[in-house]
C-alpha cells in the first residue's frame, strides 16, 4: 500500500522591536511585570517542517552558528508542549525541523521566539491539529514572553510578562534601520542589570504609553519618534558601552529616533520614509560602529505559512559594515 508523506510546511515568522517597554518590579516568579508595544518588523525567520523517521534540527543564515541544535532550541520546547497537548509522544515527534535564519541571534528581536511560533504554527497544521489562534497563543505564553506576539504580529500592546495581547492600530507603515552588534546579549542579564542599577540610582522609568498609542494611530513617524521608550536601553548601555556611539551614530546619520531593541545589544532607528531609511542605513554602515546594517518596516503580519519554497525567500536588503 502507498502511504502519504505529508509535504514539508514553511511558515515565515517576523522580528519584534519594542517601542515603548515600560518595566516593573520583579514578581516573585523572576519575571517583571511590562508595559509594551511591540511592531513586528520584516526581518524574518522561516521554519520548515517534515515528517521524518530520523528526527533532526537544521540551522542556516544570519548568526546560525549561535543558535543551539539540540533539546535546548525553543523549535522543541514548542513542539514538546504541542505533542503534549494533543496527546502525541513529546520525546519521540518524529519531525526534521529546519530554520532558516534572517533575525539576529540573541539581539533582542525576539529570534528563538519567532523560531518557536513558527513551529507551532507549521506542526499544527501538518499535523492537522486544527488548534485555533487562541490556543496556540496559551500554548506560545508557556514556552516564553515573546512568543504569543510572533505568532500574532503587527503592532500590539503586551502586559503581564509580555504574553497578554492586545492589538494596536497603526496607521501606515513606518520604516526602520536596524543595526546588528558583533555578539549577542543575554535577556536575564540585562534584567538583571536594570535590577541592580535601579537598586543603586532610584527608580529612572519611562513615561505611560498612551501618547505613543496615539502617535501609532496618527501614522506620524515624527510624532512617534518623540515617544520611543525602553527601560532596559540603560541595562543594555550598561553592559555594552559601545551602543551608545550606535545611537548617536544613528541620529548623526538622519534618523528621527534611535533605541535598543528589547534587551539589545540591537539598535532600530525610525526614519521618515523608506528612501530616507536607505540612506541612513548607507551612512551608518560607514561609520564603522555596528557588525552589519537592515532596512525593514513595520507592522508586518506574525507567523505565516508560505507556499513558496524558503530557498526562494526574498534577500534582505542590506549594507554591509
Ligand atoms: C526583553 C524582551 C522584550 O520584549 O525581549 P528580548 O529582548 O529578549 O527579545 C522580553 O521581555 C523577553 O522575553 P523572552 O525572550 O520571551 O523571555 P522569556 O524566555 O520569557 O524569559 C527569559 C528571562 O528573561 C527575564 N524576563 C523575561 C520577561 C519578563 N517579563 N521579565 C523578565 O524578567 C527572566 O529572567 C526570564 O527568565
Ligand atoms: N531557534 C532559536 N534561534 C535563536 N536562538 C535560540 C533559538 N532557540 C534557542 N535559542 C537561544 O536563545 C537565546 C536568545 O536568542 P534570541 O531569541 O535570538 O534573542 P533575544 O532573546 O535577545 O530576542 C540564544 O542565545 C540561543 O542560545
Amino acid at each position: 500500500m502507498l502511504s502519504v508523506v505529508p509535504t514539508p510546511i514553511t511558515v515565515r515568522v517576523p522580528a519584534k522591536v519594542n517601542l515603548h517597554l515600560s518595566v516593573g518590579d520583579a514578581r516573585p516568579d523572576g519575571y517583571h511585570e511590562l508595559v509594551t508595544v511591540f511592531q513586528a518588523l520584516s526581518l524574518t525567520d522561516d521554519v520548515t517542517v517534515m515528517a521524518a523517521d530520523e528526527p533532526g534540527l537544521e540551522v542556516k543564515g544570519e548568526g546560525a552558528d549561535e543558535v543551539p541544535t539540540g533539546p535546548d532550541n525553543l523549535v522543541w520546547k514548542a513542539v514538546r508542549l504541542l505533542a503534549e497537548h494533543c496527546g502525541r509522544d513529546p520525546e519521540n515527534p518524529g519531525l526534521h525541523i529546519s530554520i532558516n535564519k534572517g533575525i539576529p541571534v540573541a539581539g533582542g528581536m525576539a529570534g528563538g521566539s519567532a523560531d518557536a511560533a513558527a513551529a507551532l504554527q507549521a506542526v499544527n497544521q501538518l499535523w492537522r491539529l486544527e488548534l485555533g489562534r487562541d490556543e496556540l497563543s496559551e500554548i506560545a505564553g508557556k514556552i516564553g514572553s515573546d512568543v504569543p506576539f510572533s505568532l500574532q504580529g503587527g503592532t500590539a500592546l503586551g502586559t503581564g510578562r509580555g504574553e497578554r495581547l492586545v492589538p494596536v492600530l497603526a496607521r501606515h507603515t513606518f520604516h526602520w534601520v536596524i543595526a546588528l552588534d558583533r555578539e549577542g546579549l543575554s535577556t536575564p542579564a540585562a534584567y538583571g542589570e536594570l535590577d541592580r542599577l535601579r537598586a543603586e540610582n532610584g527608580n529612572g522609568r519611562i513615561g505611560e504609553v498612551e501618547p505613543l498609542l496615539e502617535a501609532l494611530a496618527s501614522g506620524d513617524p515624527r510624532q512617534l519618534a518623540l515617544l520611543l521608550g525602553n527601560d532596559l536601553q540603560a541595562a543594555a548601555v550598561s553592559l555594552r558601552p559601545g551602543l551608545r556611539r550606535t545611537l548617536r551614530a544613528g541620529v548623526q546619520a538622519g534618523a528621527l529616533a534611535g533605541i535598543v531593541s528589547g534587551s539589545g545589544p540591537t539598535c532600530a532607528f525610525l526614519c521618515t520614509d523608506a528612501d530616507e531609511a536607505v540612506r541612513v542605513a548607507a551612512e551608518l554602515s560607514g561609520a564603522g560602529v555596528c557588525r552589519t546594517v537592515r532596512v525593514a518596516h513595520g507592522p508586518v503580519p506574525g507567523a505565516k505559512v508560505v507556499s513558496e519554497e524558503p530557498a526562494n525567500r526574498p534577500t534582505p536588503p542590506q549594507v554591509h559594515a
